[in-house]
């Protein structure tokens, strides 16, 4: 997909001059982006990302800011938004709200190593283990609550056989989360898939793409980051990635006994998640811009595979 609202070097330049940044060199257009228009900007001093936010429900982005930079002043690799002079990070242009970042370094992993899958466990854990003391606020959007109310809408345009399983996992699984204990929370990434990371061989060069971030469950970060990573394209999960990821983890935020509890859980909660949520791009909640959808089967495969094999505890 190229961008939504393309914009030419004068615009940039100008867009510029509220900043310390340096004078444009180059602007490209990234043809990845799915939700917002992206670009590359070069000046004589740095490499950057302009970000302009396409969707609604921009009152949202300050909480994205604070947390982007929460992380950044402690050190993770995330791209922690650039302010102009005023110090003032969201901006307008082209009547859109914008977001100037860092340039991070790398490409996303197809096939993630074991070694990059303690990187990215690493990561996670330290995230965690900072995260705590981060005080924004801003609710987790797909948490269980959200998948009981989306059931309904996507029923109809499931099979038979698919109805019944997602009938009867969605009742059991929100059953179990609606009645848990307050498990750890705090700021967490919500969507950590493989394209939301850079890679330099083994080197993560960073995390991106924060729009689902929110004050929610750690293990919920957790299993999205196994479900997305750990599994093959069979639909089958890699336990070597996985203890790799793990281990990793729990090095930098020691989990609880009520984690360990929920976890298997959780990992079947959060493939529903995104069984549900690709089926309602597909069939419910069509996007504005025509995209490629993502196969919704995939995550069919992986909670399916989450009932057949349980993976091993969390240490
Ligand atoms: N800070 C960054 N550093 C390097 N590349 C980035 C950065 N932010 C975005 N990108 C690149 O732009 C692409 C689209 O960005 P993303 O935020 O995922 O957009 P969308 O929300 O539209 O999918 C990413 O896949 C990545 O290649
Ligand atoms: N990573 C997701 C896309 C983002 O999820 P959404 O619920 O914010 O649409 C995927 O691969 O489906």
């Amino acid at each position: 997909m190229a961008v939504f609202t393309p914009l030419n070097a004068d615009q940039v330049s100008s867009f510029l001059e509220r900043y310390d940044v340096g004078t444009l060199d180059k602007l490209a257009e990234v043809a990845g982006g799915t939700e917002n228009s992206t670009f590359f900007v070069t000046t004589d001093q740095q490499r950057m990302v302009l970000t302009l936010f396409e969707q609604g429900g921009t009152d949202e982005l300050p909480f994205f800011v604070d947390m982007l930079d929460f992380l950044a002043h402690h050190n993770l690799p995330v791209p922690g938004p650039i302010a102009d002079r005023s110090g003032q990070a969201l901006q307008t242009l082209a009547d859109r709200p914008a977001l100037l970042f860092p340039r991070l370094p790398g490409s996303s992993p197809e096939a993630p190593t074991p070694a990059q899958c303690t990187e990215i466990g690493r990561f996670m854990g330290r995230m965690h283990q900072i995260s705590h003391t981060f005080d924004g606020q801003r609710g987790n959007q797909r948490d269980h609550h959200w998948v009981e109310r989306q059931i309904p809408r996507v029923l109809p345009f499931l099979s038979t056989d698919e109805q019944a399983l997602m009938t009867r996992y969605g009742h059991a699984l929100c059953d179990r989360f609606s009645n848990a204990p307050a498990l750890p929370q705090g700021a967490i990434h919500g969507d950590l898939f493989r394209d939301n990371s850079l890679f330099e061989g083994d080197h993560l060069g960073g995390v991106i793409d924060f729009y689902n971030g929110c004050v929610g469950d750690f293990i919920y970060d957790l299993a999205v980051l196994v479900n997305d990573w750990c599994h093959t394209e069979d639909g089958t999960l890699d336990e070597v990635r996985y203890s790799a990821m793990i281990n990793a983890y729990v090095q930098e935020r020691p989990v609880t006994d009520t984690e360990r509890d929920y976890w298997h859980d959780m990992l079947k909660l959060t493939a529903l998640r995104y069984w549900l949520s690709r089926l309602l791009v597909i069939h419910v909640d069509q996007p504005a811009f025509q995209l490629t959808p993502k196969p919704p089967r995939q995550f069919l495969d992986i909670l399916n595979a989450h009932y057949a094999t349980r993976l091993s505890d969390l240490p």
